[in-house]
């Protein structure tokens, strides 16, 4: 399956989840989920931008990424959500992968009670304690990668998120994983990650070729390698509304007035269907 960046994350994602196992019990965080906070609606608060005509932005808080190394020195997450809701982004999305973003449970959590935005724990999960982790953390959804799944994980961890009210942003990179996300019942959203894992390059074809295939009742959400207008131009023209946007907002001093200048530049509108 993993001959990537991918299966070298997983292999040392597995590790992690072992030790976390035996600090804190599966009944312990079972506890503390059903004590969270209500959760915010993720998938709603995309819904409601884009049915409004504007684009539902998934704000991203990463340190780094394994492409990028470093991306941003000055990192205080309940800042940067606080500029992004000021900013208006629909929701955020926090890395919390320690070894190879420099993520952190407590940046989800510092970021999601300083503002009021729906956030969704972007790690990679391949054990159902890590669904039950994100609800106790406060996460409001879950990223769902088919390249790191079965199709019986990819089944079990979908319906256990629901189980725990949490929404999931299934994530997929070719045909092959799109037609088995579209497999799970009832999904209302599709994020289409445009990185290859093998090479690390980006090419928003991969969105503008996917998206046909994907029925019109999904919500589309197009993620990574989002740097200019002309490529929000681009995917709203073809009728993408969903961005998940992280390195061209952590590159800035202030990333929410990267979001305005990415999403809300003067005097453009979308103009040709590709
Ligand atoms: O970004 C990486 O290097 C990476 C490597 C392996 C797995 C996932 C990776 N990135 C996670 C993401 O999907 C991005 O953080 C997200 O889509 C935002 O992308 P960008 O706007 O290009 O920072």
């Amino acid at each position: 399956m993993t001959s990537h960046i991918l299966g070298t994350i997983l292999q040392r994602k597995a590790e992690e989840v072992e030790v976390r196992q035996r600090q804190f019990s599966l009944a312990t965080l079972e506890t503390r989920a059903k004590v969270a906070d209500p959760v915010r609606g993720f998938y709603q608060a995309l819904r409601k931008k884009i049915d409004a005509g504007d684009p539902g932005v998934i704000a991203e808080i990463k340190k780094a990424s394994p492409s990028k190394g470093v991306i941003r020195e000055n990192f205080i997450p309940s800042q940067i959500a606080r500029s992004y809701e000021r900013a208006g982004a629909a929701c955020l999305s926090v890395l919390t992968d320690i070894d190879f973003f420099q993520g952190a449970d407590s940046h989800l959590q510092a970021a999601r009670y300083s503002c009021s935005l729906p956030v969704i724990r972007k790690d990679f999960v391949i054990d159902p304690y890590q669904i039950v982790e994100a609800r106790a953390l406060g996460a409001d959804c879950v990223l769902l990668i088919v390249a790191a799944l079965s199709d019986g994980q990819l089944s079990e961890f979908y319906s256990l998120a629901r189980d725990y009210k949490l929404d999931v942003l299934v994530e997929v990179h070719s045909y092959a994983e799109l037609e088995r996300a579209l497999r799970l019942p009832g999904l209302p959203m599709i994020g289409i990650n445009n990185r290859n894992l093998k090479t690390f390059q980006v090419s928003l074809n991969t969105t503008l070729a996917l998206m046909r295939a994907v029925p019109k009742d999904k919500l589309i959400v197009t993620e990574s390698g989002i740097l200019q207008p002309a490529d929000v131009m681009l995917m709203r023209a073809n009728g993408i509304h969903g961005f998940l946007v992280g390195e061209a907002f952590m590159r800035a001093e202030d990333p929410g007035e990267a979001l305005k200048a990415l999403f809300y530049p003067v005097n453009t509108r979308p103009t040709r269907a590709y």
